[in-house]
């Protein structure tokens, strides 16, 4: 089986860091962590926004990563010439709405064909490969092989939100879905085709030459199911390692203020 490559995402750092627009986490900081301990790239998503990541990060860490950058982007075009410039190691077009809390589903391929052409033509005049963050369909996959793309992100977000729903550990499902209610073998049904969705779309993604990745939702919890997934070759995560390392870290943390602060 061929080997996969973790992508660790640390837009959720700059979460933090923004709710009280200081330097403290430091990106920088996350950057070197994550470097030294595993990971194979970086991930980070420029929002139009600028909800977490800054320009300032964008730049910081395309210097000073040691590590390849995948850097995910709109395909607004203020935004596109920022990435042409940052020059990153693969640019992922996402899709972004200005009031979603995070990514809802994948590109539009269809419906944005000329946008989404123009941005990866834009992209490939700077050598920066492409990959689209699509919904896992057929459909999707085949078009994004059309308009030019090198590698597909399948989103895993919507498997995510009911694996969560039936393992019944609702911290990391939407708490606004109304699956919510549904009985735990309808469920089990739900997971099942969305898995095989996920197994499908990129089987088809390397039949025809596509890279294929996979990403959003996935945790300590759900992860292991994307590695029976032999085609899928990168995964790309950071909400719940960023999640999980408040408290992986906080014990050390919490410790070393109350040594400094001792009489
Ligand atoms: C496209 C994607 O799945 C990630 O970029 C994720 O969305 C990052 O987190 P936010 O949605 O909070 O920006
Ligand atoms: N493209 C997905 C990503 O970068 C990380 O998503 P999440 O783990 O923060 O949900």
């Amino acid at each position: 089986m061929s080997s996969m490559k973790l992508g660790v995402n640390i837009d959720h750092v700059a979460v933090l860091r923004e709710a009280r627009r200081v330097n403290d986490p430091d990106i920088l900081n996350a950057l070197y962590v994550a470097c030294a301990n595993g990971a194979d790239q970086i991930t980070i998503h420029l929002r139009e926004d600028r909800r977490h990541i800054q320009d300032v990060d964008a730049y910081n860490i395309m210097k000073h990563s040691t590590l390849p950058v995948n850097l995910e982007c709109s395909i607004n075009r203020d935004i596109l010439n920022i990435v042409a410039d940052l020059k990153p190691h693969r640019a992922t077009l996402v899709p972004e709405k200005r009031e979603e809390v995070t990514t809802e589903g994948g590109l539009d391929v269809v419906g944005h064909e000329d946008e989404i052409a123009y941005a990866i033509e834009l992209l490939h005049d700077y050598i920066i490969p492409v990959s689209l963050f699509i919904d896992p369909t057929i459909e999707a996959v085949e078009k994004s092989k059309k308009l030019g793309a090198e590698m597909v992100e399948l989103h895993t977000g919507a498997f995510a939100n009911i694996y969560a729903m039936l393992n019944s550990s609702l911290s990391s499902s939407n708490h606004s879905l109304k699956e919510l209610e549904l009985p735990r073998n309808e469920l089990s049904i739900r997971v099942e085709k969305s898995l095989a969705e996920i197994t499908a779309a990129a089987k088809h993604a390397k039949k025809i030459g596509l890279e294929v990745a996979a990403g959003h939702g996935l945790n300590y919890h759900n992860v292991h199911e994307m590695m029976k997934i032999a085609e899928i070759t990168e995964l790309n995560i950071g909400q719940s390692i960023v999640a999980r390392s408040v408290f992986s870290g906080l014990a050390d943390a919490v410790k070393e203020m109350k040594r400094l602060t001792a009489r």
